[in-house]
């Protein structure tokens, strides 16, 4: 008998067709399912979940008793509860290193577009705003270049953000994490200092953390206020790992001067979320991996490891290793 798969938005379409072939597949797109009487009874059969951020708690894990392996299709994992699966010995994987450099990518695009203000800018243009041949000063925007760059979290995104910032753009790096990287700072003439002295030195901040109960809200209003009013914040991370209402006053103060920013505390953001009406906030909708390329390799690596859990063997990137059970 053929095993029972949930796939939830977002698997990739060839990837998708490929499991359809070989698993009996329930593929949801709607993010508000979990309270459905089809899903959950889907859910009663599936051995396999995979797609992109559902939350998976103790309540969904209830209804899920066949339930052996959740394949994130995203590398970030704080929509899981781990304590949960490995109490029940369900696997858990994850889609780490295909979307590195292209998160990264988005990361330094957000903050080349914060510095130099290309969305507004674009805005102007297309309005029919540029009456001078040379744009007048309240216009400019600052460098990028030869800057001080702050990364907090210097994992694998963090790194690629500084081999960008270093070999591409001169740029001094420090970074903050758990532990400090002897090779980081080799490679990127990166300086490790502590959270407090790369807030008050950055002239641009990274957030690239993953959200954890120690990451959440990490930054703050007295994260704002020790940053350079002429900092500029932009977050890669997880909304909730800063406050984002803190964001906002630092923002109207003038307590940092600008932010980019692709995730936010609630996705899709809200309308009327005052971020939305600056000026100096750049946004983009929680795409850091959102390119062809990359989502298409995110659902194969995540069907690779779907695949692998359901047919005994164990799957390349297992969150928590010690459910595995050789
Ligand atoms: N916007 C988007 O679309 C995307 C967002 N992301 C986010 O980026 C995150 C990072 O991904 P990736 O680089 O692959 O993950 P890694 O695990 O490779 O890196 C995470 C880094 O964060 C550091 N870190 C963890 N906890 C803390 C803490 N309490 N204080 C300071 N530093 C901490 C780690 O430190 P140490 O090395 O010392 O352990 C590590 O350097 C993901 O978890 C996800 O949330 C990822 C992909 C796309
Ligand atoms: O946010 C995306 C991820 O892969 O994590």
């Amino acid at each position: 008998m053929k095993k029972k798969i949930i796939a939830y938005n977002r698997v990739e379409t060839p990837v998708l067709e490929d499991l359809q072939k070989k698993y009996d597949v329930y593929f949801y797109k709607n993010i508000d399912t979990k309270t459905d009487p089809l899903f959950l009874e889907h859910l009663s059969e599936a051995q396999g979940i995979i797609g992109l951020e559902l939350e998976v708690d103790k309540e969904l894990l209830e209804h899920a008793p066949h339930l052996e392996i959740v394949s994130n299709v995203s590398v970030g994992h704080n929509n899981l509860d781990m304590e949960q699966l490995t109490e029940r010995g369900i696997m858990a994987t994850n889609t780490p290193d295909v979307l590195t450099d292209t998160v990264a990518d988005t990361v330094f695009g957000l903050l080349i577009s914060t510095a130099r203000r290309i969305p507004e800018l674009d805005q102007l243009v297309k309005n029919g705003e540029w009456k001078t041949e040379a744009i007048e000063p309240e216009y400019f925007g600052t460098d990028v270049h030869h800057k001080k760059l702050g990364i907090i979290g210097m994992g694998r995104i963090g790194q690629a953000i500084a081999q960008r910032a270093h070999f591409g753009f001169d740029m001094d790096i420090l970074y903050h994490s758990r532990t400090r990287k002897p090779d980081v700072e080799e490679k990127f003439s990166a300086t490790y200092c502590t959270l407090d002295e790369l807030l008050s030195e950055s002239d641009f901040i990274c957030l690239i953390t993953p959200l954890t109960p120690e990451t959440e809200g990490m930054i703050g209003k007295r994260e704002f206020q020790l940053m350079k009013k002429s900092g500029i914040f932009i977050n890669g991370s997880r909304g909730k790992t800063i406050v984002e209402q803190d964001l906002i006053d630092a923002l109207k103060t003038s307590e940092i001067a600008a932010a980019g920013l692709d995730v936010f505390e609630k996705e899709p953001v809200n309308a009327i979320n005052p971020l939305l009406q600056m000026k100096n906030v750049v946004t983009t909708p929680h795409i850091g991996s959102s390119t062809y390329e990359t989502e298409l390799k995110m659902s194969e690596l995540a069907a690779h490891n779907l695949e692998a859990g359901l047919n005994g063997r164990k799957p390349p990137n297992l969150i928590d290793e010690s459910v595995w059970k050789t």
